[in-house]
């Protein structure tokens, strides 16, 4: 393979002279973007998606839908204002490829869209993404009628036949590896013949606020979705067969890619604003309030955003995070910083995310001189005085931005390839430097 030069470059993480103070735009969310692309390529009608995410992930998912026929266009919004994206729903069909990248919502929410076109489409992605799991999505699509090859794997890659239209009803799955796997059946649920009732059966399900962000996505488009909290049966998720309105959907700013910004605050004692926050989400990241106020912080929603003071002292901490695993990075790198040890519960799952999240910290903050172990399902943190080396991110974005907040408090940190941050945040590097003042 040949080397990459992004790769292997190393990116000098700046140091804060002093208290950050700034306002700091964090571009669209990549969870509500890939979403949202979704059910406006499977509504009845033309919509309109402002303000979207434009990063690795979500370029990757406009691709494929496009592969697939939708029209996917650039404009303006209906009402003249930022930037937008005409999403033009139309007969899906193969043959297609579709490049996934490392997307766990493009690996996962596109084989059941693909069930509905009328041809093979090809699902292929990087090396990482064969190892992620997707076999929850393949047997539910099974058993639901679709027809697929996957060289008997379960993973990717694989040729979804589609055939048009998929019959749909009720499926087991055990999503206890990807809460994915469970909002991939219910965002095309609408559009199988029966629609769809899907049952988790396994013991534990990681990531809950974003199975709510897909049930809210979809309700707000006229399905009609039965849920565990709407007085269900416990783990079970029913969606009922109907069509989807074309919508105007103005994208919220990605609260987990917020996290490093709201971690300099914290780190430096400084004050750090967020605009846009919005006052009700069901984004993970909304819990950064909570868990970095725990951690020394304090904060307030105004009318300017989401406004974050450090106090200069940082916490340990022991929090479960099961339900916002993709913030563990950022705790972490906050965590190794802290005046006491902190204890990080209910991320087995993130040994298969984009990397193993646990073994590439504890590498990379021992490196470092630091003091993490793994534990079952999290990692020990116990803050020791840091020095400066390369922080490597194994093609990781979250380790990159977990890099960065290390490198805000301790001299000459490297980080390797912070290009891959351009997987949710390719501005990231600008971003860092311009709210240092730099
Ligand atoms: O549905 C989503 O948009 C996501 C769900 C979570 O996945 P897991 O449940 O696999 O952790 C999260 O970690 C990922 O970043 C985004
Ligand atoms: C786990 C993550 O991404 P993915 O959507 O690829 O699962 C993440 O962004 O932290």
């Amino acid at each position: 393979m040949p080397v990459n030069a992004a790769h292997t470059a190393l990116w000098p993480a700046p140091h804060a002279s002093g208290a950050v103070d700034a306002t700091v735009h964090v571009p669209g969310s990549k969870s509500v973007t890939n979403r949202a692309l979704v059910l406006a390529a499977l509504a009845a009608e033309p919509g309109w998606l402002r303000r979207p995410l434009r990063s690795r992930d979500t370029l990757l998912m406009a691709g494929a839908l496009r592969a697939m026929g939708v029209g996917i266009e650039e404009g303006v919004g209906p009402d003249g204002s930022g930037e937008a994206w005409r999403v033009i729903p139309s007969g899906l069909h193969g043959p297609a490829t579709v490049d996934v990248g490392n997307a766990g919502t493009v690996m996962r929410f596109l084989p059941p869209v693909a069930a509905l076109a009328d041809g093979p489409i090809r699902f292929d992605g990087d090396p990482r993404s064969y190892e992620r799991p997707l076999h929850g999505v393949i047997d539910a699509l099974r058993a639901l009628g679709a027809r697929i090859d996957d060289d008997s794997r379960g993973a990717l890659p694989l040729t979804v036949h589609g055939s048009g239209a998929l019959e749909g009803g009720p499926v087991e799955i055990d999503a206890s590896s990807s809460s994915q796997f469970v909002s991939a059946l219910l965002l095309s649920g609408p559009r199988f013949n029966q629609g769809v009732e899907v049952r988790h059966t396994g013991s534990r399900l990681p990531s809950m606020p974003h199975i709510r962000m897909t049930v809210d996505m979809l309700r707000s488009i006229g399905a009609q979705v039965d849920t565990p909290e709407s007085g269900g049966e416990p783990n079970v998720w029913r969606v009922t067969p109907g069509a989807l309105l074309g919508r105007d959907l103005t994208v919220e700013p990605d609260l987990s890619n917020a996290q490093p910004f709201l971690a300099s605050a914290l780190v430096t004692g400084g004050r750090v604003v967020i605009p846009d926050w919005p006052l009700r989400t069901t984004q993970p990241g909304d819990k950064l309030r909570e868990i970095f106020t725990e951690m020394g912080g304090s904060c307030e929603l105004t009318d300017r955003g989401l406004e974050f003071t450090g106090s200069g002292s940082i916490h340990g901490i022991d929090v479960d995070l099961g339900e916002v695993g993709e913030l563990t990075p950022g705790i972490a790198a906050v965590a190794a910083l802290a005046d006491s040890p902190s204890t990080l519960r209910g991320v087995a799952h993130l040994r298969l995310h984009e990397t193993d999240r646990l073994a590439a910290l504890t590498k990379e903050i021992n490196e470092l001189g630091g003091d993490v172990t793994e534990t079952a399902d999290g990692l020990h943190i116990r803050p020791r005085a840091l020095h400066g080396g390369v922080f490597h991110t194994y093609d990781d974005h979250r380790m990159a931005t977990a890099g960065a907040i290390i490198g805000l408090a301790v001299d000459d940190v490297q980080i390797e390839n912070v290009a891959t941050t351009a997987k949710t945040l390719p501005d990231f590097p600008d971003l860092w430097t311009g709210m240092l003042g730099n």
